[in-house]
């Protein structure tokens, strides 16, 4: 039974989303049981409860106000917009946070032996896509015609299957345009998973959960972004020392028993100590460099 004051918070079930999605709600200190084939589940610690269904259904259950909150990927959102915005159907949501996850772009791509110069290549050519409105909002901005050939998967054959001419798929690493002989050439849509809300009547309780899984998504994302860094240096080359580390709060400054031409140094930084600046602190006269990862933070 699906209790009415529970904010409700739907995910995809299985694909790229999934995992980091529940171990995003997981590392929000959610406790949920979702095995495999389990499509709903009741947190036992929290008054939510996880929906998860199709990626595609994910905008419209949303924007219909069926459901409080998703975790979708930027490109299915605005592709469920664009295809709203003609049916002249609700398209109203919040988005409350771009995640760190499901990075990805939306790209034109042809087979290795096509010339291409620039996007007029591809005037009246066929193209196999699963996202029809965002390829033709793109084509239309560039006053080029094309045909489009709607696959909901298995887009990167199209070209080799007589399908069509070129494709417009999603690319994370491009092995799998590579696996098929194809090459990409404009990038039409960049990504992230992001997580929405319905607009409209939440209720005080629903509203403070929301509130109370906002602030933590922030902390997990913030705290994943960023490092602990410890060290020893020389107290002489202290500024030179913070000057390196681009990213970095002031440092604690502690002392070294025993020792007093150096200090250890403490501190959290946004970004990751590459290598090469741990080189260049150990030429400092830095040593004992420890890079931490850290679990949580609240501003
Ligand atoms: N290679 C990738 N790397 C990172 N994120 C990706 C990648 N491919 C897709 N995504 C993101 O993950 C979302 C889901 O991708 P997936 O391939 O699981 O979708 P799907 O096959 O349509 O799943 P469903 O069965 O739920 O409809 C995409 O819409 C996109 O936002
Ligand atoms: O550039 P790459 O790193 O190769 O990633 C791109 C591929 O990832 C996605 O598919 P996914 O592997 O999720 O499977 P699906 O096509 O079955 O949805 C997407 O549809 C591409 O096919
Ligand atoms: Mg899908």
């Amino acid at each position: 039974m699906i209790h009415n004051n529970r904010l409700r918070i739907v995910m995809q079930k299985t694909g790229r989303l999934s995992n980091d999605s529940k171990d995003l709600l997981a590392r929000c200190g959610i406790k949920i049981n979702l095995y495999k084939k389990k499509l709903i589940a009741f947190s036992e610690n929290m008054p939510i409860d996880i929906i998860c269904v199709r990626d595609d259904d994910i905008p419209g259950l949303i924007m219909d106000g069926i459901v409080d909150v998703g975790i979708i990927g930027e490109n299915v959102l605005e592709e469920e917009v664009l295809s709203r915005q003609l049916r002249s159907d609700n398209i109203d949501y919040i988005k409350l946070k771009r995640l760190d996850f499901g990075t990805c772009r939306l790209s034109l791509a042809i087979p290795l032996d096509k010339t291409y110069k620039d996007i007029s290549c591809l005037n009246n050519s066929r193209i196999a896509t699963s996202y029809p409105h965002l390829l033709k909002k793109y084509f239309d901005k560039n006053n080029i015609t094309f045909k489009s050939c709607m696959l909901n998967g298995s887009v990167e054959v199209a070209p080799r299957a007589g399908l069509s001419d070129a494709i417009c798929d999603l690319v994370s690493t491009g092995a799998t345009l590579e696996a098929n002989g194809l090459r990409e050439v404009q990038v039409i849509f960049r990504s992230k998973a992001c997580l929405i809300c319905k607009v409209g009547d939440i209720s005080s309780e629903k509203r403070n959960v929301l509130n109370t899984l906002l602030t933590r998504i922030q902390g997990v994302i913030k705290a994943r972004e960023s490092k602990y860094i410890m060290l020893h240096a020389p107290i002489k080359r202290l500024e030179e020392v913070v000057q390196l580390l681009h990213g970095a709060e002031r440092p604690t400054i502690l002392k070294l028993a025993g020792d007093n031409t150096r200090v250890a140094m403490h501190m959290v930084s946004s970004e990751t100590l590459f290598w090469e600046t741990m080189e260049k602190l150990k030429l400092l006269g830095a040593s004992s460099i420890l890079v931490l990862p850290i679990e949580k933070m609240m501003e």
